[in-house]
């Protein structure tokens, strides 16, 4: 009589944990930020990233571009636009307005834990270590008011920066000082049904402003916001507004946010795209982008 081989399918608790981890990206429309999926994908994919990529496209992404990335092993998961209400808003960049869909992804339930990343982000050291934060909390790395796009603000107005609060002391008068405010390219959070729908609810009823997602995210999870460091996001004009705050050396995510930085329109010609560092930053960009060896099937050589 052969034995009788009972195999254990259960997984382990450690296992079962990690298959509800996954790094979440957006797309919108049918233009050029597709190539830095792809090279988001390529690039978690060097550093050995343990969980999966996956991508919420809004309806108007082609399936041509939906393809690519699902030849890069990206996960496609198609989104409804959100937006916010009618009003009169000037946004600091006109799209910004498609950037209130990224809630959605409080609606990706199958996973317990997401780390969301821009799709001008660059990762290029492993980060899943970020996947064991704490659960409970918004964690995301602050950004830096020091660019003309926040030139409409009390805190440009006196030059307060919260990457260097001792500089310019906060005057009395002015009340408080912002509280800590983070970059809405890269955090980690639990999708969660009951907090979808409380985001879209306050929606609702909460005013457009400059930073159109980015200001709501930061006002609904005031109270649970928990700063990580900038080597986790590191907003590129940081390099030269506060360039004692980096060590380029340690920084594992590179945002490619600056006026004229994104790699696969740059051109130079902005202001600081002439600094050998941004140069050095998007040369390395295009090495992940162009290797095809981080393709998902390399070409056979
Ligand atoms: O036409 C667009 C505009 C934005 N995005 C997505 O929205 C994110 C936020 O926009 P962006 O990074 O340009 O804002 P920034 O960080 O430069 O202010 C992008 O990274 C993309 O993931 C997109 O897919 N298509
Ligand atoms: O829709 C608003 C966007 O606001 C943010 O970008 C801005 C902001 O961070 C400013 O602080 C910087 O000065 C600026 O350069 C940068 O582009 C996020 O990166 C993006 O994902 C998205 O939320
Ligand atoms: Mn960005």
């Amino acid at each position: 009589m052969a034995p009788t081989i009972s195999i254990d399918y259960s997984i382990n608790s450690t296992e079962k944990a990690h298959q509800g981890r996954a790094y979440v990206t957006f797309l919108a429309g049918d233009g050029d930020y597709v190539k830095g999926v792809v090279g988001l994908a390529k690039g978690l994919r060097k550093v050995k990233s343990a969980y999966p990529l996956v991508v919420a496209v809004l309806p108007d992404v082609p399936e041509e571009h939906r393809e690519i990335l699902r030849s890069q092993g990206c996960v496609v998961r198609e989104i409804e636009p959100v937006y916010p209400p009618e009003d009169q808003v000037s946004y600091a960049r006109d799209y910004y307005i498609v950037n209130y869909s990224k809630l959605r992804i409080w609606n990706f339930k199958e996973y317990n834990k997401v780390v969301f990343l821009d799709a001008d982000i660059q990762v290029y050291g492993n980060i899943d270590e970020l996947f064991d934060l704490p659960d409970g909390y918004m964690h995301g790395a602050i950004g830096c008011f020091c660019e003309k796009t926040w030139s409409h603000t009390p805190q440009y107005t006196i030059g307060y920066c919260q990457q260097c609060p001792e500089k310019v002391k906060w005057p009395a008068e002015m009340d408080s000082p912002p509280p800590p405010y983070y970059n809405a390219g890269m955090f980690v959070f639990e999708p969660n049904l009951a907090t979808y729908h409380s985001l879209l609810e306050s929606l609702k009823v909460t005013p457009p402003s400059a930073f159109a997602e980015q200001d709501f995210l930061n006002v609904f999870f005031e109270k649970v916001f928990k700063p990580i460091p900038l080597v986790y996001n590191l907003i590129m004009s940081v390099l030269w507004r506060h360039p004692e705050n980096v060590d380029l050396g340690k920084v594992k995510v590179i945002h490619y946010c600056a006026p004229g930085s994104k790699p696969w329109k740059f051109t130079g010609k902005e202001a600081f795209m002439d600094r050998e560092d941004v140069k050095m930053l998007v040369k390395k960009w295009w090495d992940i982008y162009d290797d095809e060896s981080l393709d998902l099937k390399p070409k056979s050589t």
